[in-house]
């Protein structure tokens, strides 16, 4: 089953060139899909283009399509798209824009129809979704920058959206945030959502992302899993620095010695396998 499909998507925001050109993939639905790249490969951009931002916000000129959880995205309106995705900017304390927790994760459910002890009933439910319960009076701007993106991500989910779209959803995080979000992210997942990122760290993402898609320069250059990925990537020089130390470390041992190791997700996967690696070689050498 298909979240989203890219189907030779090409894309230039008004006055500029193709900042999207001829982009060909595919989102299965329950993916944890990775947009990664180069600064200026198109992520955001082709992030946007999921929700529609890219083209119905900015204008600009489009080619291609984008099939979204069945309906076409160029042909349907930012508000019907909304109810298939939900969407968390890079700069997501711009989208913070209530006075308590409580209202702002209401406030997208104001207009649904919904009688105040359901929006009541639902906002709990997104709050404790991602750990916030019970803070529905805090006040916003007294929250921590975790929490904040947590409450950006809860003020989406209360409208039920099957996927979820996150830029960069840990830059702004210090690396116990950063791993708490993507393991929020991780369970919602787990609970059936597709969810996207874009993320330039690709360490922090070892151990939940399904695919990867590789843009650079507006290009799609790669879409695989983790394993395949990154060994692609490893390969061209432009895109080299982008791997993880750990997969730096690991390929270039696999390349020097022509031993096979395993698909490393954490550190202590890889000091596991190296440590049963060497005891092998010290046994065999003692033999
Ligand atoms: N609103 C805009 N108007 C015109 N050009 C834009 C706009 N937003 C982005 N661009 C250009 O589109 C190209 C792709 O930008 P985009 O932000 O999608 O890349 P990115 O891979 O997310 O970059 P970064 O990692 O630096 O955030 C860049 O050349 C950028 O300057």
């Amino acid at each position: 089953m298909t979240a989203v499909e890219f189907q030779h998507f090409s894309y230039a925001y008004p006055g500029s060139d193709l900042v999207l050109n001829d982009i060909h993939v595919t989102i299965p639905r329950g993916s944890f899909s990775v947009i990664t790249g180069p600064s200026g490969a198109g992520k955001t951009s082709l992030a946007l283009a999921v929700a529609g931002v890219v083209p119905h916000y900015f204008g600009g000129r489009r080619g291609g399509h984008v099939q979204v959880g069945g309906i076409n995205a160029s042909h349907s309106s930012m508000g019907e798209l909304a109810e298939q995705v939900g969407t968390v900017l890079a700069d997501y304390e711009s989208q913070l824009v209530a006075l308590t927790v409580a209202e702002e994760v209401a406030f997208g459910l104001e207009t649904s129809g919904c009688s105040r002890s359901q929006i009541t009933e639902r906002v709990s439910q997104a709050l404790a979704m991602v750990g916030l319960a019970g803070l529905e009076e805090r006040e916003v701007a007294g929250l921590s920058g975790g929490q904040k993106q947590r409450l950006a991500i809860a003020a989406v989910l209360v409208l039920s959206p099957d996927i979820l779209v996150l830029d960069e959803p840990a830059s702004a995080l210090d690396p116990e945030g950063a791993a708490g979000i993507y393991e929020l992210l991780h369970e919602l997942n787990v609970q059936g959502k597709t969810v996207i990122v874009v993320e330039h760290q690709l360490a922090r993402v070892l151990p939940y992302a399904s695919q990867i898609i590789v843009l650079q320069d507006g290009q799609m250059k790669f879409a695989g899993d983790v394993a395949e990925t990154l060994t692609f990537m490893w390969q061209q020089p432009e895109l080299k620095q982008g791997v993880p130390t750990l997969w730096s470390i690991k390929l270039a041992i696999e390349e020097a010695t022509g031993i096979r190791l395993g698909t490393w997700k954490s550190e202590s996967q890889a000091a596991e396998e190296l440590n049963r690696l060497t005891c092998k070689e010290g046994v065999a050498k003692s033999a």
